[in-house]
């Protein structure tokens, strides 16, 4: 079987049309929408979603302040500027990129955003309503994960809920902001869902999980982990890992965490990086901005 490429570029050009049309109608009404991201330290991945968030949000007339501090920033001066964050009303949303240096308590950082503006949904507030089935914003890798694999469903004429509701999802990685998130939309889904992290891999039971998988999402951040033996027959494969390495002349290009010359040959279908999560998760994140200016506006004329 060779696989079908699932195309996230297309996918991200037809979601460009409507977040487009949202933010046009937010200038109109005079809304501010604006989004800040916020990097600490020199995280070669977080550095180029930053540097393509920029991009997209100018493409689509959304206002972006790129927040670079060092990476020896201290926890109590991040704390101060995600307070002054919370509090300008030019900024709707706020995107804290991950990994943060060890010293800083992520969950400490993701607790001081304001949750109205916590696009992500790593506050606990917003994680919690999204454990619950009633996400604030869906986290836009997530978000992204399952707007293809919806997509793909439709266009292949496959009955969508009744598709979730017998197939095992399995998702490799658990971090706060998209492992875990995607296991969440996953059981909301109905289908049975299973987690799997480093330490599958290192007991030697990462393949026994992963091809039992219906649905493969795999988001561990390791070039080339899942290969033709870790898939079952026929899988969906979702590739959400974005690795930098290093070609024979020396040029950075980025990977995925599947090794793609081999799954084609045993998935069903299978997305590609680049090209594949990463085009949607961006306009996601734009679209949860403008979301959340729009719901900022509604707060403010109601404490009026
Ligand atoms: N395409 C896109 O739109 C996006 C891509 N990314 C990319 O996705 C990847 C994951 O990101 P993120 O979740 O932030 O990364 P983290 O490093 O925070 O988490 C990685 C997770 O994968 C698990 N893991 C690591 N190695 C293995 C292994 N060998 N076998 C099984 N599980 C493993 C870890 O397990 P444990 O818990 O045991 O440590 C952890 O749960 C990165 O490459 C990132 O750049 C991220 C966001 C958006
Ligand atoms: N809080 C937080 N949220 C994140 O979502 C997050 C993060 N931190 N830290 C870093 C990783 C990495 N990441 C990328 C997403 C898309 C592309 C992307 O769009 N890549 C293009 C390729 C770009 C190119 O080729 O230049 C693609 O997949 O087609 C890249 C990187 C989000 N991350």
């Amino acid at each position: 079987m060779t696989a079908q490429v699932i195309d996230g570029r297309k996918a991200a050009e037809r979601l460009s049309h409507e977040v487009a049309a949202e933010a046009a109608s937010l200038r109109e009404a005079g809304l501010h929408v604006g989004l800040a991201t916020v990097l600490v330290g020199d995280d070669l991945a977080a550095g180029v979603y930053q540097r393509r968030l920029g991009t997209v949000a100018g493409r689509l007339g959304v206002p972006v302040r790129q927040i670079k501090l060092p990476g020896e920033t201290s926890e109590s001066a991040l704390m101060e500027r995600i307070r002054a964050l919370n509090e300008d009303p030019d900024v709707s949303g706020i995107l804290l990129l991950r990994p943060l240096p060890a010293r800083i308590s992520q969950a400490r950082a993701f607790a001081g955003l304001a949750p109205e503006k916590d696009i992500e949904s790593v506050h606990p507030e917003n994680a919690g309503l999204l454990v619950l089935g009633v996400p604030r914003f869906v986290p836009s890798t997530a978000a992204s994960v399952f707007y293809l694999l919806d997509h793909w469903l439709e266009e292949t004429g496959v009955d969508r809920a009744e598709f979730y509701r017998r197939s095992s999802i399995t998702v490799v990685g658990r971090s706060d902001n998209v492992g875990r998130p995607c296991l969440a939309l996953a059981a909301h889904r109905n289908a049975a869902v299973q987690s799997v992290d480093e330490w599958a891999s290192r007991a030697g039971t990462l393949g026994w999980h992963t091809r039992r998988a219906d649905v493969l999402v795999v988001a561990a951040g390791r070039a080339g982990l899942i290969r033709a033996e870790h898939v079952n027959d026929g899988a969906v494969v979702i590739d959400v890992g974005i690795n930098p390495v290093r070609d024979e002349s020396g040029r950075t290009t980025l990977v995925g965490d599947v090794d793609f010359g081999s799954v084609v040959n045993r998935a069903r279908a299978l997305t590609p990086v680049p090209g594949g999560v990463g085009p949607v998760t961006d306009l996601w994140l734009i679209r949860n901005t403008i979301h959340a200016a729009r719901e900022l506006a509604v707060q403010r004329r109601e404490a009026q």
